[in-house]
């Protein structure tokens, strides 16, 4: 049996779902991409190689071995995109969720079932149907759940819109002593740097009570100035429409004190090592072109 303990973002990782790149498949047509930054990718035909996302993803392995966390991988699908396993379920506490993700990706969660089969029945959650939730908008944080969400009434428009109301409800019903508290975020089938695609796209809490925040990534300006009460002001770093583009809030926490972040992320690295964190730096640039990086690739499955 796969033991199971998530309660936020940070505490000592010990053992992780990581995507996988191999068997990725030719590049998309421009009608199938599912994100405005792949698309963006296709058209210019800078849309990234399998070979250069494996040796990516295996420089994140690489520091998990450093770390001696215990590393899962999907079973791989031919011609499949497998990258971003954060999105296809997630854990809360010792609660396995499958996601009920976007039809595209759906298959995805068949190349995890090996894993999903060694945790005991009553702990595998699943959705109902009206429910939408994608794990890259789900965030544990104590006793909060923050929520990224599209409230609007044109969701149905946007396939960038993954995460649904019905999905808020639902998780407060299953925790009712969390506070679940959402997030209504921006988003643009078209404009990568006006899509928060998750909530991980524009926050994502780290260590020493500090997070990392895109303020136009949130729509109502409150909720965002919530955030930043919540944190305290001198604990967040601001990044900008351009390093929200590049995906800066979507590193990942191996500790309250290490995380593993992009190479080219110079001014949030200098930002997190002047803090006392110490910076696994990793290449993910290419991985980064279909608008998800480190976060998006993985699915921790216990923390301390
Ligand atoms: N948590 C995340 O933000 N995941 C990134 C998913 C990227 C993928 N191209 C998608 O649109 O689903």
């Amino acid at each position: 049996m796969i033991e199971l303990h998530i309660t936020n973002e940070f505490s000592r990782l010990r053992s992780v779902i990581l995507g996988s790149a191999k068997s990725n498949g030719p590049t998309p047509k421009l009608e199938d991409a599912y994100d405005p930054k792949s698309a963006q990718h296709i058209k210019k035909g800078t849309y990234p190689v399998e070979k250069d996302m494996i040796d990516e993803m295996e420089a994140v392995a690489a520091v998990f071995k450093k770390y001696e966390v215990e590393v899962y991988r999907p079973e791989i699908i031919q011609d499949y995109n497998q990258i971003f396993t954060r999105d296809i379920g997630f854990v809360i506490e010792d609660k396995f969720f499958k996601a009920n993700i976007l039809p595209d990706r759906e298959d995805e969660f068949t190349a995890i079932e090996k894993i999903w089969s060694q945790i005991p029945k009553e702990k595998r959650i699943q959705f109902p149907e009206e429910v939408h939730i994608e794990g890259g908008d789900v965030m544990p944080h104590g006793d909060y759940i923050f929520v990224g969400t599209y409230r609007e009434d044109d969701y149905e428009k946007y396939i960038t819109a993954r995460t649904n109301m019905a999905a808020v409800s639902y998780l407060q019903e299953l925790f009712p002593q969390k506070i679940i508290k959402s997030f209504n975020l921006r988003k643009s089938s078209t404009i990568p740097e006006d899509n928060a695609l998750h909530l991980d796209c524009c926050f994502q809490p780290i260590g020493k009570g500090k997070c990392i925040i895109h303020k136009r990534g949130f729509l109502e300006e409150e909720e965002y100035e919530w955030l930043v009460d919540f944190f305290g002001k001198d604990n967040c770093f601001h990044i900008d429409k351009t390093e929200m583009y590049h995906m800066n809030s979507n590193i990942f926490s191996i500790s309250e004190e290490v995380i593993i972040s992009e190479r080219n992320f110079t001014r949030l690295n200098k930002w997190l090592r002047s803090q006392g964190f110490t910076v696994e730096e990793v290449p993910y640039f290419e991985i980064s072109k279909q608008e998800g990086l480190l976060r998006c690739s993985t699915m921790p499955l216990r923390r301390d």
